[in-house]
């Protein structure tokens, strides 16, 4: 072992003995918390039933950074070598459009089969997979409404595509012995002033019933809505809103997928988990970075992520709170994007881990405001790096940023050749 990493490692371990934090504990913990890496970074949210297709339901994925993955063997490839690059356990989440089929399928078909590649790597690799149907970049969402669709045939068609996607998570679970968490994000909602907010609301919440009304096992599949603010061409109303799904999740029981982007500029996720965990059963948090938008970019080591994180620590909720990416950046290598991000993610919890949150939570208590605000502010530059490299020699992936020249030479020698 290197020894300079070493000895920043012993001085870690007594620096936080030191308030009563123990650090190999806090590896150990880390290493129980998966996070799930969302498969649409590597082609820009494009997927394989019509790759070249446009990307719609108000969402863009910017740039044009070569290399890109455009099918399923090339986007394997890119996983793996993301994945070598990250520390500990991950899963991966996949859209519908990335299914494998010899023909054209059609959404409202979509079967088990047509992922059983997926399911064999993904048990090779020794990963979860997490799932949601695709309800955009489809000529039957081209008008902007899908679940919630006035149209009876075409609302039906997407109630048959999240029946069938269901089946599939499920399908996932059992084949991996890990429950696949799915998620149901629609894009409905109107460019301009809306008469009736109501029953583009009432006929979502009638089709998302008739979804979720086949009995599936909790083992192998967890259901999760999405709420969201606006998007490009819904600016103005948007059917799947906070309220809407807080509420849909609440009495139905189902997991409440919070994105980070899909909020008021200045509300945060981070305060939102502890109020929606005492009335959700389960959370699904999609990670991302919002700049001035719902932009999608890559996950930062900032405030917010550390807070998300810390919550997730404080409040216990390891086993209540699914922790998943969402971003799609095409200006830089899709590869660095994952493991930037999601190196990030890991860094937080961590960092989290290794907080004396008992001790804060005392002095809070006693009302000690100004010892709590020093410990909070001096722990921050405690040696937190040295633990995390510790941790990334304990996966053998590279230790600080010498995962860089792994990406780079992965691009000379595969991406280019694209
Ligand atoms: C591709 C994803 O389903 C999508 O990003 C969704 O989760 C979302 O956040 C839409 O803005
Ligand atoms: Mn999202």
């Amino acid at each position: 072992m290197n020894s300079s990493l070493e000895q920043a490692w012993q001085l870690a371990k007594q620096r936080y003995a030191d308030s009563d934090v123990n650090v190999e504990q806090a590896l150990a913990l880390l290493d129980t918390l998966p996070v799930s890496m969302h498969c649409w970074q590597g082609d820009d949210v494009a997927g394989f039933e019509n790759p070249t297709g446009t990307l719609t339901g108000g969402i863009q994925a910017t740039g044009n950074y070569p290399g890109k993955a455009t099918n399923a063997q090339q986007l394997r490839a890119d996983l793996e070598q993301a994945f070598s690059l990250i520390p500990g356990p991950k899963r991966l989440n996949l859209h519908a459009i990335y299914l494998e089929a010899e023909q054209p399928v059609e959404r409202n078909a979509i079967e088990p089969a047509h992922f059983a590649r997926w399911v064999a790597w993904a048990r090779d690799q020794h990963l979860g997979l997490d799932f949601n149907p695709t309800c955009f970049s489809h000529p039957l969402s081209a008008d902007g409404f899908t679940l919630s669709h006035a149209d009876d045939k075409i609302r039906q068609f997407w109630i048959e595509h999240c029946q069938a996607s269901r089946r599939i998570s499920a399908y996932f679970g059992r084949e991996l012995g890990t429950a696949s968490v799915m998620n149901i994000w629609v894009p409905d909602g109107m460019k301009d002033l809306t008469i009736d907010r109501l029953a583009p609301r009432e006929r979502l919440m009638a089709a998302l019933d008739t979804v979720l009304a086949e009995k599936l096992d909790p083992r192998h599949h967890i259901d999760a809505v999405e709420s969201k603010l606006f998007g490009i061409g819904a600016e103005s109303y948007t059917v799947g809103s906070a309220e809407f799904y807080l509420a849909y999740a609440t009495s139905r029981g189902t997991a409440l997928c919070m994105d980070a982007g899909h909020f008021h500029p200045t509300e945060v996720i981070s305060d939102k988990i502890s109020s929606a965990s005492l009335f959700v059963p389960r959370l699904l948090l999609h990670v991302s970075r919002p700049v001035r938008w719902d932009s999608d970019h890559v996950v930062l080591l900032d405030d917010e992520t550390q807070a998300i994180a810390s919550e997730i620590v404080r409040q216990k909720l390891f086993n209540r709170v699914h922790i998943g990416l969402d971003f799609f950046d095409a200006s830089i290598n899709r590869i660095a994007a994952w493991v930037i991000g999601t190196r990030n993610m890991k860094k937080a919890l961590l960092r989290a881990l290794l907080e004396p949150t008992d001790t804060l939570r005392r002095l809070e208590q006693d009302g000690d405001y100004t010892a709590r605000l020093a410990l909070l502010e001096e722990q921050k530059s405690l040696p937190w790096q040295a633990v995390w490299d510790r941790y990334c020699q304990q996966h053998q992936v590279p230790v600080g940023s010498d995962w860089l020249s792994s990406v780079r030479e992965y691009e000379q020698t595969v991406l280019s050749q694209r």
